[in-house]
C-alpha cells in the first residue's frame, strides 16, 4: 500500500481528503476506532437511528438488499436480520480495513446470530456497482453519501441496480438551515469529536467531519439530486434535534 501521508493538522481543513483516494486512506486509517468513537460520541444513539433508516428502506423477509459504503457493517447486520435466512445482504465499501472489521464482526457473532452468513462483503467502488440492472428489492447508505466525492454516479448507479419500485434509504447528518442546528453540530465536532479523536492521531480525520457537513446537502437539495438521478419519489426527514437526517428515495 502506498505510504500514507501523515499531516500534521494544520492543513486548512477545506483541503483535507478531498479526493476519493485520500478519503479511502481516511477511512481505512480511522477503522479501528471508527465503531468505538461512534458510540462515545453518540452515548450509542446511531443504532437507534440506523435501525430506523432501515424500517425506511423496506426491506423484508427474504429480500436481496445492497449496503452501501457498509463500513464496519451496522447497517448490513440489521438488514441480515430484516432479511432472515433466505434473504441476502451485500455490504459493499473500498475500504479494506473497515470491510475486514466487519468480517470479523460476523464470524465473532456467528454463533449468537446465524442469520449473518446471508451477509456478504464486496469491496467496491460506489460509483461503479458491479451489478446487474434491477438486481436488489432495497438498498441502504448510512454515513455513506456525504462521504463520495461523485455523490450524483453514486446515486444513478443505485437507481440503476434497484427493482422498479423499491426503495434506497440514505442516513446521514443533516445540513440543517437552521443557525442553532448547526452550531450544535459544531460544537459537538470542535469541543468532544476532535479532542478525543486527537488522543489517537486522528485530529485531521475528525476534523474534516465538520467541513463535510458543511459541504453536503440540504434535505431538499438531496431530494432534488435523487429526483435528478432517476428517482421518482422523495422524501427527506429529519431526527436528532435535526442534526441527522434520512432520504427515502423510491425508483
Ligand atoms: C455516528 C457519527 C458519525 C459517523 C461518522 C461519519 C463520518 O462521515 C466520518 C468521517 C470521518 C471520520 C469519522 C466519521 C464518523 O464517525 C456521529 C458522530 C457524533 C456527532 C458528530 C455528534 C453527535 C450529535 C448529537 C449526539 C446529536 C444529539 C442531539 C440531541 C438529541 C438534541
Ligand atoms: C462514515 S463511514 C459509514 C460506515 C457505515 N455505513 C456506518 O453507518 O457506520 C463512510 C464509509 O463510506 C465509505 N466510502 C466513501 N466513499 C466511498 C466510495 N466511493 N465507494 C465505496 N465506499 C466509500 C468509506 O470507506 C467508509 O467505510
Amino acid at each position: 500500500m502506498a505510504a500514507v501521508r501523515r499531516r500534521s493538522g494544520s492543513e486548512p481543513v477545506e483541503k483535507f481528503a478531498e479526493g476519493a483516494d485520500e478519503r479511502q486512506e481516511l477511512f481505512n486509517r480511522i477503522a479501528p476506532v471508527y465503531d468505538k468513537l461512534n458510540d462515545v460520541f453518540t452515548l450509542g444513539m446511531h443504532r437507534m437511528w440506523k435501525k430506523w433508516s432501515i424500517s425506511l428502506s423496506g426491506a423484508k423477509e427474504g429480500d436481496k438488499v445492497l449496503d452501501v459504503c457498509c463500513g464496519s457493517g451496522d447497517l448490513s447486520f440489521l438488514l441480515s436480520e430484516k432479511v432472515g435466512m433466505n434473504g441476502k445482504v451485500i455490504g459493499l465499501d473500498f475500504s479494506k480495513e473497515l470491510l475486514q472489521i466487519a468480517a470479523t464482526r460476523q464470524r465473532e457473532h456467528g454463533r449468537s446470530k446465524p442469520c449473518y452468513k446471508n451477509v456478504e462483503w464486496l469491496e467496491a467502488d460506489a460509483t461503479n456497482l458491479p451489478f446487474p440492472d434491477s438486481y436488489f428489492d432495497a438498498a441502504t447508505i448510512g454515513y455513506g453519501l456525504r462521504n463520495i466525492v461523485d455523490r450524483k454516479k453514486a446515486l444513478e448507479e443505485m437507481v440503476r441496480v434497484l427493482k422498479p419500485g423499491s426503495k434506497l434509504s440514505v442516513f446521514d447528518f443533516n445540513k440543517s438551515t437552521s443557525k442553532v442546528v448547526c452550531r450544535i453540530q459544531d460544537w459537538m465536532i470542535d469541543y468532544i469529536v476532535v479532542p478525543v479523536a486527537s488522543w489517537y492521531g486522528l485530529t485531521s480525520e475528525y476534523r474534516y467531519l465538520k467541513n463535510s457537513i458543511k459541504e453536503y446537502l440540504t434535505g431538499s437539495e438531496l431530494e432534488k439530486l435523487a429526483l435528478e438521478a432517476g428517482f421518482s419519489q422523495v422524501k427527506h426527514y429529519e431526527i436528532a434535534g435535526r442534526t441527522m437526517g434520512n432520504l427515502v428515495a423510491t425508483w
